[in-house]
């Protein structure tokens, strides 16, 4: 409504077509979100398009425990990488304030610290964020009408992660499991859980390290994954992959307005496949044992 977009008269851009372009990937789910991948957007238009909005992109990522040691790196590179020339204010929640490094951001970027408690376990440490994205928008960011991404902080930026990311509620695709069979997607398979998926559902797996969009959508799919969690938890109850299962749930009943392909969140451990032309975001290979407060 309010991001109503105008294609500056002045720009000189390569013409579009609908006949030729990239044809060994698939740019549009079925109900018609586009799936960025690179070679499907021109860059310089979008950002065109969205610099006369003054947008802002808040960041969340959390470093507690021992993970505090890969915020240098992600700011560093989020700083050489992510929406650049754009207004972005990352929010660090962390059990450790002092250890949050210096980086020096550019104008117009900003980082806030917020303090949260720590934890014995990992899996309630990564499941936590929904409430705590919940609450932040609630107290720090509503009313606005701005993008919001939530982000793992065990990976680093390689590649331009910007405005062609935009949209009301965006998903990022898994790589590990997008050219496998629905069967084999690592839903929540029990029927008791909030998180469940049957046979023969779901479209995609997506990650929970990376989604996001505008700030009222985002809050909704939180505050659900949220309740939807600690409903389960009641009954004794633990999805599978935690948030990221009752993200997928929720996913699959609200369809996202544009996903993401796996160039927004690869591994380092995987060999890049043939259509993956760029890694923009990506997973550091890490020892688990060595990291996590439990195993
Ligand atoms: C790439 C991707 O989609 N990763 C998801 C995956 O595993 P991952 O193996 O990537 O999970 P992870 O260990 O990176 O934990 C998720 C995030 O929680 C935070 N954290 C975790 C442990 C800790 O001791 N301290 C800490 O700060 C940190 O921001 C981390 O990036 O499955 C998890 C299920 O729970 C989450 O959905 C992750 O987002
Ligand atoms: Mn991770």
């Amino acid at each position: 409504e309010s991001h109503h977009l105008v294609a500056p008269d002045s720009l000189q851009y390569k013409q579009p077509s609908i006949v030729s372009g990239r044809t060994d990937v698939v740019a549009v789910t079925p109900w018609l979100a586009p799936v960025v991948w690179e070679g499907t957007f021109n860059p310089v238009l979008l950002d065109s398009i969205y610099k006369p909005q003054n947008i802002s992109i808040a960041v969340t990522v959390f470093a507690v425990g021992k993970y505090v040691m890969f915020l240098k790196d992600f700011l560093e590179t989020a700083e050489q990488h992510f929406f650049i020339g754009f207004n972005v204010h990352v929010y660090v929640f962390t059990d450790q304030p002092t250890k949050v490094p210096q980086v020096k951001m550019a104008a117009g970027r900003q980082l806030t610290v917020c303090s949260v408690p720590s934890s014995k376990r990992w899996q309630e440490i990564s499941a936590r964020r929904m409430e705590l994205i919940q609450t932040l928008i609630e107290e720090k960011l509503q009313n606005r009408n701005d993008f919001i991404f939530c982000l793992d902080v065990d990976s680093k930026f390689h590649g331009r992660w910007g405005t062609e990311s935009l949209s009301g509620l965006v998903a990022v695709i898994h790589p590990g499991y997008y050219r496998d069979d629905r069967s084999r997607f690592p839903y929540e398979r029990r029927p008791e859980s909030r998180a469940y998926v049957g046979p023969g559902q779901g479209d995609f797996y997506y990650c929970g390290g990376a989604f996001g969009g505008l700030l009222q959508e985002v809050h909704q799919l939180a505050k659900t994954c949220r309740s939807n969690f600690e409903a389960d938890a009641k009954e004794g109850i633990e999805a599978a992959w935690q948030e990221e299962s009752h993200l997928n749930r929720y996913m699959w009943i609200n369809k996202p307005s544009k996903v993401l392909s796996p160039e927004y969140l690869w591994q380092d451990f995987k060999p890049r496949n043939p259509e993956v032309y760029i890694v923009r975001f990506s997973g550091v290979v890490k020892n688990y044992a060595e990291i996590r407060p439990n195993v």
